[in-house]
């Protein structure tokens, strides 16, 4: 075990239960992260890629094996509801392919909601400014077009002060262009803010600006590629 690992991942695995019928999507997922890392899971649609994204986040938990965040005594997997509260609270920043913006709240509002649940909040002026959209910060989300909503749904996500940034699918509604401009962005937060970045896409290009890919293949790990010379988004070709 690394003294940088922030989350450790030990014999996953994950059965739904729907009435009597059990549906196992993971299955003995080993897996180890580390700070600053940028992760790519691609993999099927289907294969489980959201349902470990959700388990390292703390939006679900395991039904065998072992999750920590930061150090073995922080056991994500056996938190109660409310230690799951305040482990994403505090330390996950959450991005997902549709933003969920409140409609009638301004790109400062909904930032704001979110950097006042945490004692290290951001100011949102500030995490706006990070994104990119100081000249959006009172529009409202019907006035700003797929790629500036989600970049307030960036800056939501990092006005908590995250270390942990776990994006899924956060280009899949963006035309080429202003998908590459919002990797832009998270490429940024994990290069000048040392952010840890693990990011589900079904865009297989996207890896090549990875530091670690993992294909996930029938809910296990079918693969890990470790990327010595990681590109930027801007030349990324797809
Ligand atoms: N709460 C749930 N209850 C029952 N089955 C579930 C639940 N959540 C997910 N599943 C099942 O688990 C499997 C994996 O789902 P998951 O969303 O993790 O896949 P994915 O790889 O992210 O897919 P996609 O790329 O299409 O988003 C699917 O077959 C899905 O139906």
């Amino acid at each position: 075990m690394s003294a940088e690992t922030i989350i450790s991942i030990e014999n996953v695995s994950k059965t739904f239960f729907m009435g009597d019928v059990k549906v196992p999507v993971l299955h003995e997922i080993n897996l180890q992260i580390k700070q600053g890392d940028f992760v790519v899971i691609v993999g099927p649609s289907g294969s489980g890629k959201s349902t470990l994204l959700n388990l390292i986040g703390g939006l679900d938990r395991p039904t065998t094996g072992k999750i920590w965040f930061d150090r073995p005594e922080q056991q994500v997997s056996s938190f109660t509801d409310p230690q799951l509260t305040a482990y994403r609270r505090e330390h996950v920043g959450f991005v997902f392919q549709f933003y969920n913006l409140v409609p009638t709240l301004t790109a400062t509002e909904n930032v704001q909601i979110a950097s006042e649940l945490s004692q290290e909040g951001m100011d949102p002026a500030g995490a706006l400014e990070l994104v990119g959209l100081e000249h959006r910060v009172e529009h409202f989300p019907s006035q700003m077009s797929g790629g500036e909503q989600q970049r307030v749904a960036i800056a939501r996500a990092i006005a908590k002060n995250p270390r942990l940034l776990l994006c899924d699918e956060p280009t899949g509604a963006l035309d080429l262009s202003t998908g590459r401009s919002i990797l832009g962005v998270l490429h940024k937060l994990n290069q000048e803010l040392g952010k840890t970045v693990v990011l589900i896409t079904h865009n297989s290009a996207i890896s090549e600006m990875a530091t670690r890919t993992v294909h996930i293949g029938s809910g296990t790990i079918a693969s890990m590629t470790e990327n010595e010379h990681p590109i930027s988004p801007e030349e990324i070709s797809w």
